[in-house]
């Protein structure tokens, strides 16, 4: 087995003991669940922003800890203050050591907020609602088209955004008319290997019509550079900044950067 169907495999029992414990109803009566959602889609098409979606990881499989000791609520204002387009937390608990908890913490910003986990079912949709998410994450390497569909379609019912994750060509064909932005991961979350090369070969196959996203292992304001070039709108970081003691800084000087270069 590998890493990703351990996760999945794991995150249906955990869905089923969520279900268990509060109902969709219940998650429906949660304060934050009828906020209007903020559409990422609009961040991302702004000229004036970053398009940098910065990621609150406290850990991962990969890479085991990445910041011990971060504050949610000091790193994602700071990434907020400082021109993020969008916050990706890490809700994912068993291998992320993230929470529902930092993700409604995160929610005092009033910008995009993703909702980072393995969906595999509409009740988890319910719940990114109810704790404050505008966007989630859709990973096509753990779901057929037909559940990356209707999930969408779900999500969006509901006034939440989906980021398809592609990370293989066959995965090309997930693509559909429910899902507006696209995101090409260079990590193969099977083997762990990343590569910054596959966004810009797999973005010539993505039809225009899209808002393509690249993800991971992005370290430099030069692959930016390269990205926008090739038509992305957005980039998104995490373990660059919150490696660092202090993430928020970290992204405020890499955003500078990002300035000073233009
Ligand atoms: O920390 P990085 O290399 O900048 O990557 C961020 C983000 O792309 C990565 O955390 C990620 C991409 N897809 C995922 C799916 C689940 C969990 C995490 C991820």
């Amino acid at each position: 087995m590998n890493i990703l169907d351990k996760i999945i495999a794991q995150k249906r029992i955990e869905v089923e003991e969520r279900k268990a414990k509060a109902s969709v109803t219940e998650l429906k009566q949660q304060p934050l669940y009828a906020r209007a959602t903020l559409s990422l889609k609009e961040f991302l098409l702004d000229d004036t922003k970053t398009g940098i979606i910065a990621e609150f990881k406290r850990q991962s499989p990969s890479k085991g800890v990445i910041n011990g000791k971060a504050d949610v609520v000091e790193v994602t204002s700071a990434y907020t203050n400082n021109g993020a387009s969008c916050l990706s937390v890490l809700t994912d608990e068993q291998f992320f050591g993230g929470s529902t908890a930092d993700l409604i913490k995160a929610r005092i910003n009033n910008i995009p907020i993703l909702r980072k986990d393995f969906i595999v079912d509409e009740y988890q949709i319910e719940e990114a609602k109810a704790m404050g998410a505008d966007v989630i994450l859709l990973i096509a390497a753990c779901l057929t088209r037909e559940e990356v569909k209707r999930l969408a379609a779900y999500a969006k019912q509901l006034g939440l955004e989906v980021l398809l994750e592609l990370h293989d060509d066959e995965e090309l064909q997930h693509i559909c008319n429910e899902t507006e932005i696209v995101g090409i991961n260079n990590r193969n979350l099977k083997t762990f290997e990343v590569d910054i090369e596959r966004s810009l070969r797999m973005a010539k196959q993505i039809p225009d019509t899209k808002i393509k996203v690249a993800e991971s292992g992005i370290s430099s304001v030069e692959n930016i550079q390269l990205f926008k070039a090739n038509g992305f709108r957005g980039f998104l970081i995490g373990e660059n900044f919150m490696k660092e003691e202090n993430p928020g800084k970290a992204f405020a000087a890499f955003v500078q950067q990002l300035k000073e270069k233009k």
